[in-house]
């Protein structure tokens, strides 16, 4: 019973009903990308899947139900979400930023070392307060400390947004990297189809709060 397997899920702000119960699954070491029109539900499924926002249906990840969890708790199971905002706080500087997803004060020099081979960049503005860091570095930033918490299941909403082509390209070999050498399961929202779909395993189409296609690698 590996992986996340979501049934039936449904979700709302007050009365407008926004998830109108969606089934997919994230298989061992897998990316799935999630792709859709604006206002379709993506983000809000997103938020479900991490507690932020309250869901009926069932979740498991590796056979552990997730939803009527606490977001902290759902963290310590191994889902991170990296929301379009980031979350990175500005006056703090890279390394202070980055000891917040740390797994303990122990072995944090080593796990910096792990990171930089995915993130070279961040080792260069180490001292730097984030909020003076380009947005491409922001966001890598905000992935990075994610990925320090070594999570089984990461959610990246949007990560290419506002970026330039070349910081698309860094930021999606360093994604397609970790994948790969990690086996970090994955769940990427993202308008750029094309550059998406080159790293996915499988891709769902989310229309009106529901699945309207889904394609396996196998299946392009
Ligand atoms: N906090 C909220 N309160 C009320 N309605 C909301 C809230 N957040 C989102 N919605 C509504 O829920 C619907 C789905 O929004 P959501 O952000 O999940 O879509 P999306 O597919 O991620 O869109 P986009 O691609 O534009 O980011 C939209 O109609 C949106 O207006």
């Amino acid at each position: 019973m590996s992986g996340l397997r979501v049934s039936g899920l449904r979700a709302e702000y007050g009365a407008a009903r926004v998830l109108h119960g969606v089934d997919l699954e994230v298989g061992e070491a897998e990316i799935a990308v999630l792709t859709g029109p604006n206002g379709a539900g993506k983000t809000t499924l997103l938020r479900a899947l991490s507690g932020l926002v309250r869901a009926r249906g069932t979740v498991t990840l590796d056979g552990v139900r997730l939803l009527g969890r606490r977001p902290e708790e759902i963290a310590r199971l191994g889902v991170w979400h990296v929301t379009q905002e980031g979350g990175t706080f500005a006056p703090l500087t890279v390394r202070e930023n980055l000891r917040v997803g740390a797994r303990s004060g122990r072995h944090f020099a080593a796990d910096l070392e792990w990171l930089f081979g995915y993130f070279p960049v961040l080792q260069a503005h180490l001292s730097q307060p984030a909020g003076t860091l380009s947005g491409g570095e922001q966001r890598l930033l905000a992935i990075g400390r994610a990925l320090l918490a070594r999570p089984r299941l990461l959610l990246l909403d949007e990560p290419l947004r506002g970026l330039a082509p070349r910081a698309e390209g860094v930021l999606f070999q360093a994604i397609h990297a970790i994948n790969r050498h990690e086996g970090t399961m994955m769940i990427i929202v993202e308008h750029h189809v094309a550059t998406a779909l080159r790293i996915a395993h499988r891709s769902y189409v989310v229309e009106s709060g529901k699945i309207a296609d889904l394609r396996t690698r196998w299946r392009w």
